[in-house]
Protein backbone atom coordinates (compact mmCIF):
# COMPACT_ATOMS: atom_id res chain seq x y z
CA UNK A 1 0.00 0.00 0.00
CA UNK A 2 0.93 3.54 -1.00
CA UNK A 3 1.50 6.06 1.17
CA UNK A 4 -0.57 9.77 1.10
CA UNK A 5 0.90 12.82 2.49
CA UNK A 6 -1.69 14.98 2.51
CA UNK A 7 -1.26 18.70 2.87
CA UNK A 8 -4.17 21.10 4.77
CA UNK A 9 -4.13 24.69 5.82
CA UNK A 10 -5.75 27.39 6.03
CA UNK A 11 -6.26 29.79 3.02
CA UNK A 12 -3.37 31.43 1.68
CA UNK A 13 -1.13 29.32 4.39
CA UNK A 14 1.02 28.22 1.13
CA UNK A 15 -0.19 25.39 -0.15
CA UNK A 16 0.03 25.11 -3.36
CA UNK A 17 3.36 26.97 -3.21
CA UNK A 18 4.64 24.15 -0.68
CA UNK A 19 2.89 21.10 -2.63
CA UNK A 20 4.51 22.20 -6.33
CA UNK A 21 8.06 22.74 -4.44
CA UNK A 22 7.70 18.74 -2.80
CA UNK A 23 6.58 17.71 -6.28
CA UNK A 24 9.13 19.28 -7.96
CA UNK A 25 11.95 17.42 -5.73
CA UNK A 26 13.07 14.14 -7.62
CA UNK A 27 14.41 12.43 -4.58
CA UNK A 28 11.16 12.40 -2.75
CA UNK A 29 9.65 10.73 -5.21
CA UNK A 30 5.98 12.10 -4.80
CA UNK A 31 3.45 11.32 -6.99
CA UNK A 32 0.06 13.40 -7.64
CA UNK A 33 -2.99 12.57 -5.69
CA UNK A 34 -5.39 13.15 -8.89
CA UNK A 35 -8.92 13.88 -7.28
CA UNK A 36 -12.29 14.12 -9.60
CA UNK A 37 -14.32 17.19 -10.28
CA UNK A 38 -17.62 18.12 -11.89
CA UNK A 39 -16.12 21.63 -12.90
CA UNK A 40 -15.73 22.19 -16.42
CA UNK A 41 -11.76 22.44 -17.20
CA UNK A 42 -9.90 25.68 -17.37
CA UNK A 43 -7.82 27.19 -19.74
CA UNK A 44 -3.73 25.51 -19.18
CA UNK A 45 -5.29 22.37 -17.22
CA UNK A 46 -5.25 18.66 -18.32
CA UNK A 47 -7.03 16.05 -17.76
CA UNK A 48 -5.70 14.16 -15.05
CA UNK A 49 -3.08 16.69 -14.16
CA UNK A 50 -4.74 18.87 -11.90
CA UNK A 51 -7.86 16.70 -11.76
CA UNK A 52 -9.69 14.32 -13.06
CA UNK A 53 -12.82 15.85 -15.16
CA UNK A 54 -15.58 13.83 -15.09
CA UNK A 55 -19.64 14.16 -14.08
CA UNK A 56 -22.20 12.91 -11.70
CA UNK A 57 -22.69 9.87 -13.45
CA UNK A 58 -19.25 9.03 -12.45
CA UNK A 59 -19.47 9.51 -9.00
CA UNK A 60 -22.66 7.76 -8.60
CA UNK A 61 -20.67 4.18 -10.05
CA UNK A 62 -17.84 4.79 -7.34
CA UNK A 63 -20.79 5.37 -5.01
CA UNK A 64 -22.41 2.17 -5.92
CA UNK A 65 -19.56 0.15 -5.53
CA UNK A 66 -18.58 1.61 -2.30
CA UNK A 67 -15.52 3.49 -4.11
CA UNK A 68 -16.54 6.94 -3.20
CA UNK A 69 -13.86 8.12 -0.28
CA UNK A 70 -15.33 11.49 0.24
CA UNK A 71 -17.24 14.70 -1.71
CA UNK A 72 -18.23 18.14 -1.29
CA UNK A 73 -19.92 20.46 -3.26
CA UNK A 74 -19.82 24.09 -3.56
CA UNK A 75 -22.64 26.06 -4.85
CA UNK A 76 -21.00 28.32 -7.14
CA UNK A 77 -22.81 31.09 -9.44
CA UNK A 78 -22.26 28.90 -12.20
CA UNK A 79 -24.25 25.69 -10.04
CA UNK A 80 -23.56 23.22 -8.07
CA UNK A 81 -19.51 21.84 -8.12
CA UNK A 82 -18.66 18.51 -6.91
CA UNK A 83 -14.90 17.83 -5.89
CA UNK A 84 -14.42 14.14 -5.27
CA UNK A 85 -11.95 11.82 -3.99
CA UNK A 86 -12.57 8.10 -5.32
CA UNK A 87 -10.85 4.87 -4.95
CA UNK A 88 -9.60 4.04 -8.19
CA UNK A 89 -6.58 1.82 -7.58
CA UNK A 90 -4.07 4.21 -7.92
CA UNK A 91 -3.07 3.90 -3.99
CA UNK A 92 -3.14 0.33 -3.27
CA UNK A 93 -1.69 -0.86 -6.40
CA UNK A 94 2.06 -0.10 -5.12
CA UNK A 95 4.52 1.14 -2.86
CA UNK A 96 4.60 4.92 -4.09
CA UNK A 97 3.90 7.74 -2.25
CA UNK A 98 1.26 10.51 -2.86
CA UNK A 99 0.93 14.48 -2.46
CA UNK A 100 -2.26 15.28 -2.26
CA UNK A 101 -4.31 18.78 -0.46
CA UNK A 102 -7.57 19.00 1.04
CA UNK A 103 -9.41 19.72 4.19
CA UNK A 104 -9.38 18.73 7.70
CA UNK A 105 -12.76 17.13 6.80
CA UNK A 106 -11.49 15.21 3.53
CA UNK A 107 -8.50 14.17 5.63
CA UNK A 108 -11.09 12.59 7.80
CA UNK A 109 -12.91 10.71 5.30
CA UNK A 110 -9.70 9.34 3.92
CA UNK A 111 -7.90 8.47 6.89
CA UNK A 112 -11.26 5.99 7.73
CA UNK A 113 -11.33 4.87 4.37
CA UNK A 114 -7.12 3.88 4.21
CA UNK A 115 -6.39 3.61 7.68
CA UNK A 116 -3.52 5.22 9.56
CA UNK A 117 -0.52 3.60 7.85
CA UNK A 118 -1.51 5.69 4.44
CA UNK A 119 -2.24 8.85 5.47
CA UNK A 120 0.38 11.02 6.82
CA UNK A 121 -0.76 14.52 7.64
CA UNK A 122 0.63 17.31 6.91
CA UNK A 123 -0.37 20.81 8.45
CA UNK A 124 0.75 24.26 7.25
CA UNK A 125 0.66 26.84 9.68
CA UNK A 126 1.26 30.51 9.00
CA UNK A 127 0.25 33.75 11.44
CA UNK A 128 -3.16 34.91 11.20
CA UNK A 129 -1.73 38.44 10.25
CA UNK A 130 1.42 37.29 7.63
CA UNK A 131 -1.33 35.22 5.84
CA UNK A 132 -4.26 37.83 5.58
CA UNK A 133 -1.64 40.04 3.85
CA UNK A 134 0.05 37.20 1.73
CA UNK A 135 -3.89 36.59 0.48
CA UNK A 136 -4.47 40.72 -0.04
CA UNK A 137 -1.25 41.20 -1.92
CA UNK A 138 -2.57 37.59 -4.13
CA UNK A 139 -5.74 39.16 -4.75
CA UNK A 140 -4.31 42.55 -5.59
CA UNK A 141 -2.49 40.99 -8.90
CA UNK A 142 -5.97 39.47 -9.85
CA UNK A 143 -7.19 41.28 -12.98
CA UNK A 144 -10.96 41.10 -11.14
CA UNK A 145 -9.54 41.21 -7.26
CA UNK A 146 -12.46 39.42 -5.16
CA UNK A 147 -11.67 40.69 -1.75
CA UNK A 148 -15.54 40.31 -0.54
CA UNK A 149 -14.46 36.55 -1.20
CA UNK A 150 -11.21 36.73 0.52
CA UNK A 151 -12.41 37.70 3.73
CA UNK A 152 -15.23 35.48 3.45
CA UNK A 153 -12.52 32.40 3.42
CA UNK A 154 -10.49 34.16 5.89
CA UNK A 155 -13.34 33.77 8.33
CA UNK A 156 -14.48 30.80 7.27
CA UNK A 157 -11.20 29.69 8.08
CA UNK A 158 -11.45 30.39 11.47
CA UNK A 159 -14.29 27.86 12.66
CA UNK A 160 -13.65 25.32 9.70
CA UNK A 161 -9.47 24.97 10.68
CA UNK A 162 -10.27 25.95 14.89
CA UNK A 163 -8.02 24.26 17.07
CA UNK A 164 -10.89 22.40 18.61
CA UNK A 165 -11.51 21.12 15.02
CA UNK A 166 -7.59 20.51 14.39
CA UNK A 167 -7.04 18.24 17.49
CA UNK A 168 -10.50 16.03 16.71
CA UNK A 169 -8.49 14.93 13.05
CA UNK A 170 -5.72 14.04 15.84
CA UNK A 171 -3.00 16.27 13.70
CA UNK A 172 -0.24 16.61 16.07
CA UNK A 173 2.66 18.08 14.13
CA UNK A 174 2.63 21.73 12.20
CA UNK A 175 5.00 22.92 9.89
CA UNK A 176 5.25 26.56 9.95
CA UNK A 177 5.54 28.40 7.27
CA UNK A 178 7.38 32.13 7.73
CA UNK A 179 10.15 31.58 5.25
CA UNK A 180 9.00 28.98 2.36
CA UNK A 181 11.74 27.25 1.43
CA UNK A 182 12.91 26.24 5.31
CA UNK A 183 9.82 25.07 5.46
CA UNK A 184 9.52 22.69 2.56
CA UNK A 185 13.15 21.59 3.72
CA UNK A 186 11.54 20.43 6.77
CA UNK A 187 8.45 18.79 5.25
CA UNK A 188 11.09 16.92 2.77
CA UNK A 189 13.23 15.51 5.86
CA UNK A 190 9.96 14.50 7.53
CA UNK A 191 8.77 12.31 4.27
CA UNK A 192 12.37 10.85 3.98
CA UNK A 193 11.97 10.18 7.70
CA UNK A 194 8.89 7.97 7.56
CA UNK A 195 8.86 6.84 3.78
N1 LIG B 1 6.71 31.69 3.04
C1 LIG B 1 6.10 32.58 2.27
N2 LIG B 1 6.46 33.88 2.32
C2 LIG B 1 5.84 34.81 1.55
N3 LIG B 1 4.83 34.55 0.72
C3 LIG B 1 4.40 33.27 0.63
C4 LIG B 1 5.02 32.21 1.40
N4 LIG B 1 4.39 31.07 1.10
C5 LIG B 1 3.44 31.37 0.18
N5 LIG B 1 3.45 32.69 -0.11
C6 LIG B 1 2.56 33.42 -1.02
O1 LIG B 1 1.31 33.50 -0.37
C7 LIG B 1 0.24 33.38 -1.31
C8 LIG B 1 -0.64 32.21 -0.92
O2 LIG B 1 0.10 30.99 -1.15
P1 LIG B 1 -0.60 29.71 -1.82
O3 LIG B 1 -1.44 30.13 -2.98
O4 LIG B 1 0.46 28.71 -2.02
O5 LIG B 1 -1.54 29.30 -0.59
P2 LIG B 1 -2.73 28.23 -0.48
O6 LIG B 1 -2.68 27.72 0.91
O7 LIG B 1 -2.62 27.23 -1.57
O8 LIG B 1 -3.98 29.18 -0.66
P3 LIG B 1 -5.51 28.83 -1.06
O9 LIG B 1 -5.98 27.73 -0.16
O10 LIG B 1 -6.22 30.13 -0.76
O11 LIG B 1 -5.51 28.50 -2.51
C9 LIG B 1 0.87 33.24 -2.67
O12 LIG B 1 0.89 34.48 -3.29
C10 LIG B 1 2.29 32.73 -2.35
O13 LIG B 1 3.20 33.13 -3.34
Amino acid sequence: MGKIFYIMGKSSSGKDSIYRKLEADEGLGLERLVIYTTRPVRDGEKEGREYYFTDEKKLEEFKKNGKLIESRTYETVYGPWTYFTADDGQVAAGNKSYLGIGTLESYMQLREYYGDDVMYPVYIQVEDGERLERALAREKTQENPKYEEMCRRFLADQMDFSEENILKAGIGRRFRNHNLDECVKEIGNYIKSVQ
